[in-house]
């Protein structure tokens, strides 16, 4: 049966925000207090997932969560109305009332870690939520994204769904953005490749030393436990802590991989040379494999997290043709510009490259990967889809329309403790779980 990778997008959230909440990722410290255009970020997303399905690829959206997260903040001791715990929190804490307002949830890549039916165990598609536990703002999501997946992909016949790692940084788990997928069909069983930063139980093993690692080799193999992945169809590779400590904060910001094709900085991994031959061998097929290496003297990792070369889409369009999704930063700097125009002439299954302004999710160190989630499905999981979380002529209308209702043109820090923005959000979440058919997701719907 044939087998697509589908891209579910997250939309994103009316909150959308440059509060500098995540140490190790250059942009959001960078961007941190400028003033936000939620509006144009949602427009930015939706014009991206409109033109992959132009391109004729499977594009689905992903809600985005309630945020100012009132019952976050009520946990940590705010009471009264939900006004009154806005204003509190806002004065008292105000560290604290940015992380709870943050739009994060927009970058898919970390909502969930997601096996295809070809490599389970029970052939069914599996999912695990991320726990995310390395920045507050983020561990907010899990809940949340499991009941929106679930809500998504409900048919237990082709769907499974794991409760996320328990919330404790020795199994810190940051999704899709930390993993892989090598086949050489979509419907065949593939090598899944987990990427962690350090080792949880084992501190004589190499770690980075200013920033943050925030996924571990524990969690990656629970994931692969939870997904009944075998083992000749798992690989664990460890990230090159130096390359953490120059910002590459998730996997995704140094390689990226697609069907028969992985495409990695040099100094991306460490033991490269071993691990690319436990994926070859695991691969099976040598022939059609291409390893893609970048190097120093070509790109710096200051360039790559620069202008998210890595932080690319690799997509098989439906006539085979292999194509990179790039953000405009990679075109508006020479170098990245020239070297992903030769690398379309060379001799590998790359033929093309897209660009796509999504520079209000940039600025938090998201780019186009970033912002998607890869579920690969047969045709029977495809129809078992949530038909309504699908893209369209007419969803992108009615999506677009809906940002003009409820989004702001503007946002700045001081906005986010308008009690008013809550309510907006909410009166836009309530109305997107009718157009999306969810269901009551939501805190505030429950
Ligand atoms: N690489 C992938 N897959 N995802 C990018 C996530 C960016 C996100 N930024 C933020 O959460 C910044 C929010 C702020 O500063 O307001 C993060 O660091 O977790």
């Amino acid at each position: 049966m044939q087998a697509y990778e589908a891209n579910f997008d997250g939309l994103v959230g009316p909150t959308h925000n440059y509060a500098g909440l995540s140490v190790g990722n250059v942009a959001s410290l960078n961007n941190a207090r400028n003033t936000s255009s939620p509006k144009q970020a949602a427009k930015q997303g939706l014009q991206k997932m409109k033109a992959l399905h132009d391109l004729g690829m499977v594009q689905g959206v992903l809600a985005p969560q309630e945020r100012p997260d009132i019952a976050a903040l009520r946990r940590l001791g705010f009471t009264g109305s939900d006004n009154e715990v806005i204003t509190q929190a806002a004065k008292q804490a105000p560290e604290v009332y940015r992380a709870v307002c943050s739009a994060s949830s927009m970058w898919t890549a970390n909502a969930a870690t997601v096996s295809p039916s070809a490599d389970t165990a029970d052939g069914k598609v599996h999912f695990t939520p991320a726990n995310l536990t390395n920045k507050f703002h983020r561990s907010l999501e899990p809940e949340t994204t499991g009941r929106i997946l679930r809500a998504m992909f409900s048919d237990q016949r082709h769907f499974a769904h794991h409760q996320h790692l328990p919330d404790n940084d020795h199994f810190g788990d940051e999704g899709a953005a930390n993993h892989t997928r090598l086949c050489s069909d979509y419907a065949k069983a593939g090598v899944e490749i987990f990427v962690y930063g350090r080792h949880a139980f084992d501190s004589s093993k190499p770690a980075p030393s200013k920033y943050p690692a925030r996924q571990t080799l524990e969690a990656c193999q629970a994931v692969a436990r939870l997904h009944g992945l075998s083992e000749r169809g798992t690989v664990y590779l460890q990230q090159n802590p130096a390359v953490i400590d120059q910002g590459v904060f998730h996997n995704d910001v140094i390689a990226v991989g697609n069907r028969n094709v992985l495409f990695y900085h040099q100094q991306a991994f460490l033991d490269t040379t071993q691990k690319l031959s436990e994926i070859r061998r695991k691969f099976g097929d040598d022939s059609s494999l291409h390893f893609i290496e970048v190097p120093d003297q070509q790109v710096s990792v200051a360039d790559a997290v620069n202008t998210y070369l890595f932080n690319t889409q690799l997509i098989n369009l439906p006539n085979g043709e292999m194509v990179i999704i790039a953000p405009t930063e990679c075109q508006e700097h020479a170098g990245v510009h020239r070297y992903l125009t030769e690398l379309c002439q060379q001799d590998t299954p790359i033929r093309q490259v897209k660009y796509f302004d999504v520079k209000q999710s940039m600025r938090n160190g998201g780019g186009p990967a970033c912002l998607r989630l890869r579920v690969v499905l047969n045709e029977q999981e495809r129809q078992a889809v949530n038909p309504a979380v699908l893209m369209n002529e007419q969803l992108f209308a009615t999506l677009n329309s809906w940002v003009d209702k409820h989004y702001r043109d503007q946002l700045s820090e001081a906005d986010l403790a308008d009690p008013q923005l809550m309510i907006e959000s909410r009166t836009a979440l309530d109305e997107l779980t009718q157009i999306l058919k969810l269901g009551s997701v939501y805190s505030f719907q429950r």
